[in-house]
């Protein structure tokens, strides 16, 4: 199933994924294309299989069946690490920084860490210019400019997950794939996040995978629905809140 209908090339391809564990097929046959200017929500309870597509994309998995284009290109067997070179960026569900580092420097070694030859800390003092500039950057893009001497672990929930989305940024990536940014946010912190992806689609295409379907509704461009690893409706929100088996699997009276 493919979905979207959009005339543009999409940047991110994911064709007739599927990932079994044992018996069990936890995502079957999905396909997702994500393109820049879009906010790609994919929702489904709980085990319905969004954090194995993810992890699919980003490479931290293989997938059983199916293939992964970035571009054009086939990626489907490329190591994580070198997806992220090519381009395909994540957040994780936990949290990812170092608290005892300032803003800066984790968002520094994020820059550093996707440079070419990233071990070479020897080097002259110009590559570590590189990587501050792309991180002071990413912080700018993520809101947290004013916040660079601050140590990260006295952050709040909110800006450190608005921090590691900076340090993804850092790896200058072109596709974003965010796995339940806004969980366990607060009102006021959920409403920053929201401006910063409207902000950050105009320039990456963006997976979110979200329970806070308030929050999906008004920013997602494109909504997939999973059902036990299966995809039952991929469409724009306006029709997804109409889709009646959507209503039925998932969305109750939402
Ligand atoms: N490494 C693994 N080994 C075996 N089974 C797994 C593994 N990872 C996931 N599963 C199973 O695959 C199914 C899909 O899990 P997944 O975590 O992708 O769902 P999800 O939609 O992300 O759920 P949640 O919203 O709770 O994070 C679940 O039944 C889960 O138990």
């Amino acid at each position: 199933m493919t979905t979207s209908t959009s005339t543009a090339s999409p940047l991110l391809e994911a064709d007739g994924l599927t990932r079994r564990f044992g018996g069990l097929k936890a995502v079957n046959n999905v396909s997702v294309n994500l393109y820049v200017g879009e906010v790609h929500a994919v929702i489904g309870t709980n085990g319905a299989g969004k954090s194995t597509l993810i992890n699919m994309l980003s490479g931290e998995i293989a997938p059983t069946d199916g293939s992964i284009k970035l571009n054009g290109k086939d990626v489907t067997t490329l190591s994580q690490p070198k997806r992220a070179r090519s381009g395909i960026g994540r957040s994780y569900q936990r949290t990812t920084i170092f608290p005892e580092f300032t803003v800066l420097e984790n968002c520094r070694m994020a820059a550093q860490a996707a440079l070419p030859r990233p071990w070479a800390v020897w080097e002259p003092a110009s590559r570590c210019n590189t990587a501050l500039r792309i991180a002071r950057s990413a912080l700018e893009a993520a809101g947290l400019s004013d916040q660079t001497e601050v140590h990260a672990g006295s952050m709040s929930h909110g800006k450190k997950r608005q921090l590691e989305i900076a340090m993804c940024l850092a790896t200058m990536p072109k596709v974003l794939l965010l796995d339940e940014p806004l969980a366990g946010m607060g009102a006021e912190e959920t409403e920053r996040m929201l401006s910063m992806l409207g902000n950050l689609k105009r320039t990456h295409a963006v997976l979110l995978v979200e329970h806070d379907m308030d929050a999906v509704f008004r920013i997602a461009d494109r909504i997939t629905v999973m059902v036990n690893g299966e995809v039952i409706a991929s469409d724009v929100p306006q029709a997804i809140r109409t889709n009646p088996d959507v209503q039925v699997a998932y969305l109750g009276d939402h």
